[in-house]
Order: C-alpha cells, then structure tokens, then sequence
C-alpha cells in the first residue's frame, strides 16, 4: 500500500493536562431532562468512561460536547476556550473524532472509502481536493487499518461485514483522522467476547500512546478494565465519579443500576 504523510498530526500534551471540560451542560427535550446539569473533564492521554442504565443520558451528552445536539444550558471547552457555538463539523479540524452506537458507515462506498473519509475530514478544502486527485492511501490511514484489524475486508461494503467487523472499521475512520480525543459510543455492542476484548486492548494502547478517550458503554468489566476513571449518570445527572472500582462498588450506583450483575466487576 503506497502511504503519505498526514497534514493534521498533533502532538499530545503531557499526561494529565486538561483537554475538553463541561461546565453545568444540561439538555431538555421540553419536559425530558435528557442531561441535567454535567460537568466532566478530560485529562490528556486519560480514558474517562461514562457509565449508566438505558436512557440516563450518556448518547445525548455524548452528542452535546460533539456539538450535535443543542445545549440547553452550559457551556463546552476545549483547551479552555468555549466551543459551546463552533458547529459539529469544525471539530474534526480541531483534533476531535467520534463513533456512533449504531453503524454509521456510507453504504455505497467500501471499506477503505469509508476508512479514507475520517482522514480526508481533517482536511481543508484544498487539501481535500489534492488528496482526491492523489488518492494515495495516506500514512494513518494505513495505519488505523492496520490497528483495527480491518486490512482484509477493505474491498467489501458495510452491507458485506459483520456487525463487529462494521463496528472496527468505524474505529478506523474515527483513527485516519489522528484525532487527539476520540469519542466511542459503545464500541463493542454486537462484538462477540474475543472481538471485545481485542477493542478493550486496543483503546489501552491508544491511550499509552497518548489519545484521550471518552468512552460510553454498557460492559461493566470492560469500562473497570479499560477506563482510568468513571463517571455514572443515572437520570440526566452525575451520581459518582472516581477510580473505576470505587465507583463500580458506589451503594448509590449498584443501587441505580448496577445491581448483583456487576458485583464481578466490584470485586476486582
Ligand atoms: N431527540 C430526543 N427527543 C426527545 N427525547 C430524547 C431525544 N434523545 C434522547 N431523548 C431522551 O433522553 C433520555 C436520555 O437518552 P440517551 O439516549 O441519551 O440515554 P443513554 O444513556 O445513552 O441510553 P442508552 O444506554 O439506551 O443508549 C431518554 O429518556 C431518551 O428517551
């Protein structure tokens, strides 16, 4: 595969700086108070997972800081400047990348198109237009290919891939853009337990390498094995923060949500 290089790159700062912030974000569909008053922060090469029973709210916050979804009160940071107006499609050249719960791949292009594109949304115009007449496959674009596993499938279209390999390469699209903060809404829904685990294991990479994450999903064990801090909602609002187990074994989260299930995931 010929590769170029990639105009976007950027480097991490160090360990711990504080990346992307909420302050008090709240979401209201009329009377739904779907998010309800979050402040988050996400610290530099840190994975913060978001953890809560169906309909707390982690989807609508999720879309709130991509600037998908209107915020009803609050505001978004990044690098300490307010992002609260700056459109969702600005925040790919900003170093921001996200997947989505369900599989949202072009059907008609195939995988290494698909693939192609999250690199290409990093790109000015011009830029775009020369990657167009190039189409080389640029370096991390093989890169996140090679990463996620999908090397093999890169003729097929999504309509052709198994949910979990479909899951993968929306990870790499995320990837080819080099983002500095990558955004999953649970990840591993329909991966079997292999496929799983692989994810889990590639996340940790990532962040060791330096890639902020902020994680929602629903695999307790995953999020205790993955996440360097959790932050459970239970009804629009936070009800604890803190070192994954310590949250996991929270009585106000086993008793919201967690229940007897996750006690596997508290013992550890
Ligand atoms: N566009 C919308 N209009 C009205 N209500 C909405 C809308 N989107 C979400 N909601 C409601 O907001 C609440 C939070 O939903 P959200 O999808 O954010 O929860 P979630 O924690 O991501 O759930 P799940 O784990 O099932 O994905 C739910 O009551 C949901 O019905």
């Amino acid at each position: 595969m010929t590769t170029t290089e990639h105009p976007g790159a950027t480097a991490a700062p160090p360990v711990g700086t504080t990346v992307l912030q909420t302050v008090d974000v709240a979401v209201h569909y009329g009377g739904i108070k779907a998010v309800d008053g979050i402040d988050l922060t996400l610290e530099s090469g840190r994975i913060l997972g978001i953890l809560g029973p169906n309909g707390s709210g982690k989807s609508t916050l999720l879309g709130a800081i991509t600037r998908l979804v209107p915020l009803t009160r609050g505001r978004v940071l990044l690098d300490g400047g307010d992002y609260s107006r700056t459109p969702a499609s600005r925040l790919a050249h900003r170093g921001i990348a996200r997947t989505f719960q369900t599989v949202r791949l072009l059907p008609d292009l195939t995988v290494l198109e698909n693939v192609q594109l999250g690199a290409d949304l990093r790109l000015d115009r011009a830029s775009r237009w020369r990657e167009l007449v190039r189409r080389a496959v640029s370096a991390p674009v093989a890169e996140a290919i090679e990463r996620t596993g999908v090397g093999d499938v890169l003729d097929l279209r999504p309509g052709e891939l198994s949910y979990g390999t479909a899951r993968r390469v929306e990870i790499a699209r995320a990837l080819a853009g080099r983002p500095r903060v990558l955004m999953l809404d649970e990840p591993t829904a329909g991966m079997n337990q292999p496929e799983r685990i692989e994810v889990a294991a590639l996340l940790r990479r990532l962040r060791d390498e330096g890639l902020t994450q902020l994680l929602v999903e629903h695999d307790v064990q995953m999020m205790v094995d993955t996440c360097d801090r959790l932050l459970a909602m239970n009804q629009g609002r936070h009800v604890a923060e803190g070192a994954p187990g310590d949250v996991v074994r929270d009585p106000t989260v086993q008793e919201a949500y967690l229940g007897k299930r996750w006690n596997r995931a508290a013992d550890q």
